[in-house]
């Protein structure tokens, strides 16, 4: 079976087997094709980049947790933040998601064997000892690194999300037991189209031009001419992840590839526990910031479908995809759009529904404001808001620390939050079709036992009790809050009412104050309000004497 379109360039090579003569790698045990997805892993060495990032982790547990005989991991990693390679590598694997597969297995970290690697340096800067290794035992490689900052500039972009891409092909097709690379893209990449198949799109621009030709301009002119290059796109990280796709189906004569397209992809579902997320990125932000009481107001359509996808399901599928790959061959390149939208949508405004009525439920500590965020899509609503209920609190509370002889504070967290909620608005206010027929084509070819250890069926997920236990994770594992002081939230969320009745009253009263000193038509107004009410009272205390 294959899928044709006429705009794109590759066309689905389903079920076909390698036998076009390439050089592909065509070592792959036959009995591969009768083994279940965790049979497949057993004795594999394994590349992953991007290990230490929020999916990498995920993916890196569900293979040691699921895979126990996996041989090992090779994951790149880089010095960061005054921590060296090995610190980074030993901290992640003390992280709570890692709990289930130590509970299994103590020695779980024997198989994780750090390789240290810079992407943006030439030749990856893997040292020579460690290409020999990675070219003799690796038989799959995860390709999951990238910078997914949208403000990215355009040239670190390409060389992370692209040039990086491409050195990574060239030292997989140095490999010589390599039977799979799965590269992680976004189902974003063509958000310049409002209906996505399940093919490569002809890339914006040729990636070796444009790399040539920005190898000699400076900074300030790639800034200058970046919104004519990313032309319809939103921003940098869209458009050099549509380029690493096009660079990627370059390599399909040679490697057996697969693309993954997750949408926005959230806290996990079920495993290895419900709720667990580690990062601001996405709607987690937008979340805490709403749940802290921050965030009033934000530009989104309530009628939009809101493309979320839980981690381990996205991981589920990565994984099935490279046992299909390795085993199957499809002759080009497959692609997954990882997405809900078309097979269990939900929908913007059901999101700040559940969002806001989980955080009152859950309140987070400290709360700045109590929770209260409504989306809506027209601009001047949501400027208006921004300046009520954004603005002019911050003013006000800013105004406070000054007096009690702290620094304001609450006026940058805002300016930051705008910024941030503008860079994601064009996602949330607007909605995509993708087509996900690859994804149901490998649940067909999953045994029903894979199908329950790497379920990747959204059709089961329940949408309030997923977003329920996402808010809890912002709470538990973004924040690090505890769930026993939550009566104590509540009692802050309690005086925060109080102050804002007190707050509202004073208000009017002082407004009214100052009307009825500066206008004779105010001042009538009043004295007729009073004496209504004196009327009133006198009637009623007259009529309640009269009736004893
Ligand atoms: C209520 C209901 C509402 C319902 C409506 C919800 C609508 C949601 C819409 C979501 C749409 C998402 C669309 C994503 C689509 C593409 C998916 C992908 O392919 S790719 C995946 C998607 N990719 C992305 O999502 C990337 C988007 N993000 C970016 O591009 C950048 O982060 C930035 C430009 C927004 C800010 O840059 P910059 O100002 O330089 O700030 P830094 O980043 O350097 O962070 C500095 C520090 O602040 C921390 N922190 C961060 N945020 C928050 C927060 N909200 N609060 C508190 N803290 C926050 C951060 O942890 C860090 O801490 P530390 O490490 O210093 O301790
Ligand atoms: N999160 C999402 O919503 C979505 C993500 N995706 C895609 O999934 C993939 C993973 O995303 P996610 O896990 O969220 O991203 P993260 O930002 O959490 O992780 C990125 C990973 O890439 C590594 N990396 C970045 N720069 C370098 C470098 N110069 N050298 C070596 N390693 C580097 C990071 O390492 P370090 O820890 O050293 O920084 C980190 O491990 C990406 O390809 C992304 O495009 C697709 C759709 C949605």
């Amino acid at each position: 079976m294959s899928t044709e379109h006429p705009e794109g360039l590759n066309l689905n090579g389903l079920e076909e087997q390698a036998t076009d003569g390439q050089s592909r790698p065509t070592d792959i045990c036959s009995s591969n094709s009768m083994a279940s997805v965790a049979e497949y892993y057993t004795g594999k060495s394994v590349l992953i980049t991007g290990a230490t990032g929020f999916m990498g982790k995920v993916l890196v547990e569900k293979l040691l947790r699921c895979c126990p005989e996996v041989k090992a991991l090779y994951v790149l990693v880089r010095p960061k933040a005054g921590q060296s390679m090995q610190q980074r590598v030993s901290d992640m694997m003390k992280c709570k998601l890692f709990d289930r597969v130590r509970e299994d297995n103590p020695d779980f970290h024997q198989k994780i064997i750090p390789i240290s690697s810079e992407l943006t340096q030439p030749g990856l800067a893997i040292s020579p000892e460690d290409v020999e290794t990675l070219t003799a035992c690796i038989n799959i490689v995860f390709h999951c690194a990238a910078t997914i900052r949208f403000d990215e500039p355009l040239k670190h972009a390409l060389q992370l999300n692209v040039i990086a891409t491409q050195q990574l092909l060239g030292l997989a097709q140095q490999m010589h037991h390599l039977e799979a690379f799965i590269h992680i893209s976004t189902a974003y990449a063509n958000c310049n189209r409002k209906h996505i198949d399940e093919v490569i799109y002809p890339p914006p621009v040729e990636p070796k031009k444009l790399i040539e030709s920005l190898e000699w301009m400076d900074d300030g002119i790639v800034r200058d001419i970046t919104p004519r290059l990313i032309g319809d796109r939103p921003n940098t990280y869209t458009y050099t992840k549509a380029l690493a796709e096009y660079v990627v189906q370059q390599e399909q004569d040679k490697l057996n590839i697969g693309i993954i397209r997750p949408s926005i992809v959230g806290a996990s579902w079920q495993e290895p526990f419900p709720g667990w997320i580690d990062n601001f990125n996405g709607p987690s932000g937008v979340f805490i910031a709403a749940g802290k009481g921050i965030l009033r107001t934000m530009r989104a359509n309530n009628d939009a479908v809101a493309d979320l996808i839980p981690v381990d399901v996205v991981i589920n599928l990565t994984l099935a995809a490279g046992w299909y790959t390795a085993v199957h061959r499809p002759k080009t390149a497959l692609v997954y759009n990882c997405t809900t939208g078309g097979i269990n949508p939900f929908h913007w405004g059901e999101i700040e529904h559940h969002v806001m009525s989980s955080f009152k439920r859950n309140p987070l500590e400290q709360a700045f404001r109590r929770p209260n965020a409504n989306i809506t899509s027209n601009y001047l609503i949501n400027q208006y808001w921004i300046l009520v209920s954004h603005k002019f609190p911050a003013l006000i509370y800013d105004l406070f620390l000054r007096l009690s002889g702290q620094k304001p504070q609450m006026m940058r967290i805002f300016n930051r939050l705008h910024k941030a909620i503008s860079l994601l608005e064009y996602f949330s206010s607007q909605d995509w079709e993708w087509n996900s027929e690859n994804m149901s084509m490998l649940m067909s070819q999953l045994t029903p036992e894979d199908r329950k250890t790497f379920n990747f069926d959204v059709r089961q997920l329940n949408w309030p009790e997923y977003i329920e236990n996402y808010c809890i994770g912002t709470k538990k594992y973004v924040l690090n809050e505890d769930m026993s002081d939550i009566p104590a939230a509540r009692q802050h969320l309690r005086k925060l009412r109080n102050i804002r009745y007190t707050f509202n009253t004073l208000l009017v009263v002082f407004i009214w104050r100052v009307f009825i000193a500066r206008s004779q038509m105010a001042r009538n107004i009043w004295y007729f309000v009073v004496s209504l009410c004196f009327k009133f009272l006198s009637y009623f205390r007259a009529s309640s004497t009269l009736t004893n």
